[in-house]
């Protein structure tokens, strides 16, 4: 059974206006979303900036009110109106983009990974000690670090510090919203690898957030791909990148930058075909489908020229 269930999701935001403050339109977020991860796997939804990725994921934690559809997690229906309420803050914890802003600087390194079983278990002051020291030492931080203060850390031992706290209560679930993408290269393959060692540990399940096809790739067993709050395509991530369906699909992966010297003439001609198959199906397939789209928002963001229309 899967640990997390997402069924036609939708969450719209009103926008008021006037003097009376009416709604007088809304922001469909997310618009019908579904996909299902299995306990253990991990999960990414992918897609580019406000295409409603964090919206998702913030759902899933409680922090969205859902317009509709439903959402189960470990067989309990998280957002059935007249069942009880099912608390799942101990079981899904979330990790964040940018390490420098989600730790708070005035306190310790052992208020902050203390803080969220302090509400839960009761400890003496030496056992709650004792367990941030075997967590950091979890992490790859020594337990010498207690003491100090988050600005002492660089940006990759304080993901290490995000993810002791998140690790902190034993969860099922973890919400990783783009948790590389503040941190130098160099250091993101690091997080990532040290991310997945924690996993297999505690067999956790991942639902992973990213814009990068590349982190992606090298995290998660399927993949949603997300554009203007719909799924355009869902799958096993090595189907996925083998053979995309979509034509926003296609274009991300034929952006990705291909370093296998021996695959490099395969990507150069993929990325032709793309080429060609966008210009012929830019209109058909972007007028019909109904997504609401502005194409001058498309061509900034990738930087092309949009096609003349046919
Ligand atoms: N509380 C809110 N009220 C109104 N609109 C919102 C709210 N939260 C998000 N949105 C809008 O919903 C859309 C999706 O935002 P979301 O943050 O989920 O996208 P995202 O894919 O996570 O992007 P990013 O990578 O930039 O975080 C955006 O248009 C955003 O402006």
């Amino acid at each position: 059974m899967a640990l997390l269930k997402v069924d036609d999701l939708k969450i719209h935001f009103p926008i008021r206006g006037g003097i009376l403050n009416r709604k007088i339109d809304e922001v469909r977020a997310v618009d019908g979303v579904s996909f299902e991860v299995p306990e253990g796997e991990t999960y990414g939804l992918v897609g580019e900036s406000g295409s409603g990725k964090t919206t998702t994921g913030k759902a899933i934690m409680g922090l969205n009110n859902i317009t509709d559809g439903e959402v189960y997690f470990d067989g309990n229906h998280l957002n059935d109106k007249k069942g009880k309420k099912v608390d799942v803050r101990k079981d899904v914890q979330m990790i964040f983009q940018d390490p420098y802003s989600s730790l708070n600087p005035r306190k310790r390194v052992l208020d902050i990974i203390a803080e969220p079983f302090r509400n839960y278990e009761k400890l003496t002051k030496n056992e709650e000690k004792k367990k941030v020291q075997e967590l950091l030492e979890r992490v790859g931080i020594g337990a010498d670090s207690i003491m100090k203060y988050p600005h002492e850390f660089s940006g990759g031992q304080r993901q290490r510090i995000g993810v002791a706290r998140a690790i902190a209560l034993n969860p099922k679930l973890i919400i990783a919203d783009e948790p590389v993408s503040a941190l130098d290269v160099s250091v993101q393959a690091q997080v990532l690898n040290f991310l997945q060692d924690i996993q297999k540990d505690m067999n956790l399940t991942l639902f992973f957030i990213a814009h990068d096809l590349g982190v992606i790739k090298h995290m998660c067993d399927r993949i949603g791909i997300m554009y203007q709050g719909r799924l355009v395509e869902e799958g096993l991530t090595e189907d996925i990148f083998n053979n995309p369906q979509h034509i926003y699909t296609k274009r991300l992966v034929a952006a990705i930058p291909d370093i296998d010297p021996r695959r490099r003439e395969e990507h150069h001609k993929f990325r032709a075909q793309v080429k060609e198959e966008y210009q012929q199906s830019f209109y058909d397939y972007f007028d019909e489908s109904g997504l609401a789209y502005e194409l001058k928002n498309i061509s900034d963001t990738h930087k092309v020229a949009l096609p003349e229309r046919g």
